[in-house]
């Protein structure tokens, strides 16, 4: 979903690769520098937004809760619907629909105003225990595309996202990637 929207959205490709350059050259990434990669975090946060890999999960209270004016007793199933938080226009604004990585160029809790508006890896003590496993493994990916390649979406590819456990593409993503 990344490689897609930073074809989509050519200028945030540039942008990630200056940045890439500026960090690494042509070495290859380390973890220092992985973890000063600003602009491609930012990309990597609105595409965790838009299209969350995890879209709902499931909660189960194990006693009972008083939820505002809920009162649920245990054992309740509880659905987050975590993509509907991150398409809420009184959260996000009204261009919730728009990739605009700029959203998070001060960081997620300023992104959120200190609300639990975005949750692709959940929230609370169960919180996705690989988050920072996923996130560098996605920055590695990305920072060692963009150091060899230019790419752009294949004239071949439909945009579905479908969600069967996980959103992805649902006939994959194509690319036509060039040697720079
Ligand atoms: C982009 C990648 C990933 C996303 C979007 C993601 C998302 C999530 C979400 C939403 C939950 C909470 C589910 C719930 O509350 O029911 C979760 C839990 C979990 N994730 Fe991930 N995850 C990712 C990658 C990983 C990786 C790479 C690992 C392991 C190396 C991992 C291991 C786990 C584990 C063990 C839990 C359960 C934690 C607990 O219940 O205490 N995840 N993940």
């Amino acid at each position: 979903m990344d490689d897609d929207l930073l074809c989509l959205h050519r200028e945030w490709q540039v942008r990630a690769r200056e940045e890439v350059l500026n960090v690494f050259g042509n070495e290859k990434p380390d973890f220092e520098g992985l973890s000063r990669l600003k602009i491609v975090t930012m990309i990597l946060y609105e595409t965790l937004r838009l299209f969350p890999p995890a879209p709902i999960y499931g909660r189960r209270n194990k006693d009972e809760v008083k939820l505002g004016e809920l009162s649920l007793p245990a054992e309740v199933l509880l659905i987050i619907p975590a993509i509907l938080v991150h398409y809420n226009k009184e959260l996000w604004g009204e261009d919730t629909k728009e990739f605009k990585p700029e959203r998070f160029s001060e960081g997620v809790s300023k992104a959120t105003n200190g609300q639990v508006s975005f949750i692709p890896f959940g929230w609370g003590p169960r919180i996705c225990i690989g988050q920072n496993f996923a996130m560098m493994e996605a920055k590695m990916a990305i920072a060692m595309i963009l150091q060899k390649f230019s790419f752009e979406l294949s004239p071949s590819y439909t945009h579905a996202p479908v969600a069967v456990v996980a959103i992805h593409p649902q006939y994959g993503a194509p690319l036509l990637m060039r040697k720079l």
